[in-house]
């Protein structure tokens, strides 16, 4: 069910990474990441999310909020002062000069919380999820990569539902990011999330008993 590349080596640990044992989980915009990773953080997996960090990083008083006020002006907030997310999407996604510019200002950010995390965490592994793990070059921080993969006409479909966006808004979201092929070249396991969610939760618990029985041998071998 759960495709896994067995027939190559084992990836090897890389050397600039820290001692955690670090899974990254990737997949393109509405492909099923949250979903995922809602099961694994079920089965007791610490989650580290970069989607999360990155709201992080803007709140209220924060040094991203500043800087990003001071580039799109006011309009870019609500009335309580917080960050009109909507409104910077439309601006970003129609513009990739303004979306270079506000991925150079919050990915060091992100990087940086997201390895304070990493090393804060106490289960097995962890989980390191990241939309743009594969353009970002994050692999090298993670031990195996699993890439969530269903046809992109499904992320399309389920995006557009979930954020009420336009269709020409998450298009333009997906072709700012990795192409399925690119993406799925990177992976050392795919969950198939064209079906139901039982039947990637299924295949989530068998990459967790996986990941369990190699990763909790190792701990116990290092420590
Ligand atoms: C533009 C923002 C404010 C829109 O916020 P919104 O709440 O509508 O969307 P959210 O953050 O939940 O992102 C939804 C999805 O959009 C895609 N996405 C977000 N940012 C990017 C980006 N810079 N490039 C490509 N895809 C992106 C991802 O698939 C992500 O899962 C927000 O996405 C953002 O701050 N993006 C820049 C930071 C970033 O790169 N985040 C991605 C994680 S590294
Ligand atoms: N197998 C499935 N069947 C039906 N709906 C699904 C399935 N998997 C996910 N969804 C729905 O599709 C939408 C997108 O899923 P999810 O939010 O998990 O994707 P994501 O990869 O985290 O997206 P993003 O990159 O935008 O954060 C959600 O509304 C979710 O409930």
């Amino acid at each position: 069910m759960v495709a896994t590349k067995t027939a190559q080596a084992e990836p090897k640990r890389p050397s600039n990474k820290s001692d955690k044992v670090v899974i990254g989980l990737t997949g393109g915009i509405g492909s099923g990441k949250s979903a995922a990773t809602n099961k694994f953080a079920a089965l007791g997996i610490d989650i580290i999310d970069a989607d999360e960090v990155a709201r992080e990083v803007v709140t209220l008083g924060s040094e991203g909020l500043t800087k990003i006020t001071e580039h799109f002006g006011h309009a870019i907030l609500l009335e309580d002062g917080t960050l009109n997310r909507a409104a910077l999407r439309e601006c970003v996604f129609n513009n990739s000069e303004e979306k270079q510019w506000l991925n150079q200002l919050l990915h060091p950010l992100i990087r940086k919380t997201m390895l304070q995390q990493i090393a804060d965490s106490t289960s097995h592994y962890c989980i390191l999820s990241v939309p743009l793990l594969v353009e970002g070059n994050l692999s090298e921080l993670c031990d195996r990569v699993i890439v969530v993969d269903c046809p992109e006409s499904m992320q399309l479909e389920r995006a557009m539902q979930r954020d009420g966006s336009t269709k020409q808004l998450i298009e333009s979201i997906m072709a700012s990011q990795a192409t399925r092929k690119e993406r799925l070249s990177a992976a050392d396991d795919v969950i198939d999330n064209s079906k139901t969610i039982e039947f990637l939760n299924k295949q989530v618990i068998a990459l967790h008993n996986e990941y369990s029985r190699k990763y909790s041998a190792n701990n116990e071998n290092s420590s």
